[in-house]
């Protein structure tokens, strides 16, 4: 259970503390804020509301135990990290149940998302071991005019402290992929959790916390985003923001001084589907991608775009299979589980009205009870609608049809996102044609769009995102470039 056995230090009455300087606390500001349970819609955590002299402070430490942190030797910090993963893994469940009353996660998938994030760890430990025991010499007589009389030394330096701020849909698994990089890299790390997802979070926390990482390197703070988010983000103490979520971001992005960013935004992932195309596998994947955690995934298939000749095949199949999904609580991994918030589900309604109210065909009859809401194919959608163009983070795949490839690839590229897309068919040569000409940060052949495996590089285009993702990708955005050069008296040639 949240707050009990190893995490039983977490927990003041029934409020959940902040983690800052090694230690548990509970805000000065004496206040407290709600976590709603998506699937009863009630409250059911509590957490601190942190005040901007507690951030200060927390920075302040940050600064300080990354200037130790960079002396650690880089053996250490991979064995503290792999020691983190343990701990994780051995807490599975406890952090599980949390992601089940949280974000309504089904709960198969909620012990997924934890072996996952450990996992990330343990493999960022290895590839920091790699990456950051190597360095480069050069010498400068490549260059016209030069003579073989220095040598330049470059290795990777940490940048400081490191802003995580993860979303609620993978609250445990996008807060260690900005920790584990940032930590083997010599840096610090604050840690704002989303506030649906917070709990979950604090309690992986506890886990670096319990493996032993030095006081004040890793904090977590949990806070009123429209009171302090500016505060937080604008912070002068921040080295580097690491960020995952919606268009909140593009904000973020656009205050954010002269600091590295990693931003992972929105998607409308499209799915093209040609005549030549495996039918079965294309409606497969466009299930799995379109309704795994009920559409709230920013990689999730948001737009199919099915050639006119097979359309109505597709659809069909698709068809057969929406009505197989199980609709329900998470706690029995049913398929479709409510969404997030009860906004949400009023934003998901909105779209699925104006649809409707367009002309769109909906397959399926439009049924909300709470934040539940069962899966939908929108058929015949056109351009004028808002779903063609807006990401729901639902249970809802719309469905436009196309006469040519080209009308596809250039609906793909109109979109004001790029994160991913995919593309079905038999054809090689038309498949590389079609991902070539798509304007996204990946495109999948054959199968849905996905994030993983975690040491993909990952990366969106537009108001997709700033930078590039992955384990390896983001070791290196966490770190900077540092030479020395070696002048020599006399230039020096090899056997002369
Ligand atoms: N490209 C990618 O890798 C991924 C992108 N996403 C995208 O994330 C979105 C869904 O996640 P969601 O959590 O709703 O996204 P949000 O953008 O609403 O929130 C993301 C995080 O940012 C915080 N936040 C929001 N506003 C501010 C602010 N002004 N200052 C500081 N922090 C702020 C949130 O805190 P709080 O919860 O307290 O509001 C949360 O921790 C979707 O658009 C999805 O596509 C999701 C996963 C992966
Ligand atoms: O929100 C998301 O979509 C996640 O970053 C996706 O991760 P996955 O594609 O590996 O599930």
């Amino acid at each position: 259970m949240a707050g009990s056995g190893v995490f039983a230090e977490l927990l003041d009455g029934d409020t959940f503390k902040y983690y800052a300087d090694g230690q548990w606390k509970r805000s000065t500001s004496g206040n407290s804020m709600t976590v709603i349970n998506p699937t009863s819609r009630s409250t059911y955590y509590k957490l601190s509301v942190c005040t901007k002299e507690e951030m200060d402070h927390m920075f302040d430490a940050a600064r300080e135990a990354q200037r130790a942190w960079a002396r650690v030797p880089l053996w250490r910090r991979a064995e503290a990290l792999h020691k983190a993963a343990a701990l994780l893994k051995q807490n599975k469940d406890v952090i599980a149940e949390c992601l089940v009353k949280e974000v309504a996660k089904p709960a198969k998938d909620s012990v997924t998302e934890v072996v996952r994030s450990a996992d990330f760890i343990d493999y960022t430990a290895e590839e920091g071991i790699r990456i950051l025991s190597e360095g480069k010499c050069l010498v400068p007589d490549s260059f016209p005019g030069n003579e073989r009389n220095k040598l330049c030394l470059s290795s990777r330096i940490p940048l400081g402290v490191v802003l995580a701020i993860p979303p609620f849909n993978y609250p445990v698994n996008l807060s260690v992929s900005k920790i584990a990089p940032a930590l083997i890299a010599g840096n610090a790390v604050v840690v704002k959790p989303p506030m649906q997802g917070s709990v979950a979070a604090l309690h992986m926390i506890q886990c670096f916390h319990l493996a032993g990482f030095p006081k004040g390197l890793i904090s977590a703070i949990t806070i009123k985003v429209a009171d302090l988010g500016d505060a937080l983000t604008t912070h002068p103490a921040i080295n580097c923001i690491s960020f995952t979520g919606g268009d909140s971001g593009i904000a973020i992005a656009k205050r954010a001084g002269m600091v590295p960013l990693q931003m992972e935004l929105g998607g409308k992932d499209a799915c093209i589907v040609l005549d030549d195309a495996d039918l079965d596998l294309a409606a497969a994947n466009i299930i799995k991608g379109g309704f795994s955690f009920s559409g709230q995934r920013c990689t999730a298939v948001k737009i199919v775009l099915a050639m006119d000749t097979i359309a109505n095949k597709l659809v069909e199949k698709v068809n057969v299979k929406v009505a197989r999904l199980s609709v329900g609580p998470p706690e029995v991994d049913s398929d479709i589980t409510p969404v997030v918030s009860e906004s949400s589900a009023d934003f998901i309604e909105g779209l699925v009205m104006d649809a409707r109210q367009k002309g769109a065909k909906l397959w399926q009859e439009y049924r909300r009870e709470g934040n539940l809401i069962w899966p939908i194919l929108i058929d015949n959608v056109r351009p004028d609608m808002r779903i063609t163009w807006e990401e729901p983070f639902g249970p809802i795949i719309p469905v436009i049809r196309i006469r040519t490839i080209e009308e596809g690839v250039q609906h793909c590229n109109s979109s004001r996102y790029g994160l991913q897309g995919c593309v079905f068919t038999n054809n090689i040569h038309r498949a590389l044609i079609v991902s070539d000409a798509m304007e996204t940060g990946t495109v999948q052949i054959n199968s849905a769009p996905a994030r993983g495996p975690d040491h993909f590089p990952f990366q969106g285009l537009r108001d997709s995102g700033i930078g590039s993702q992955g384990i390896t990708n983001s070791i290196h955005m966490m770190t900077k470039v540092k030479s020395t050069v070696i002048n020599l008296p006399v230039s020096s040639y090899t056997m002369g």
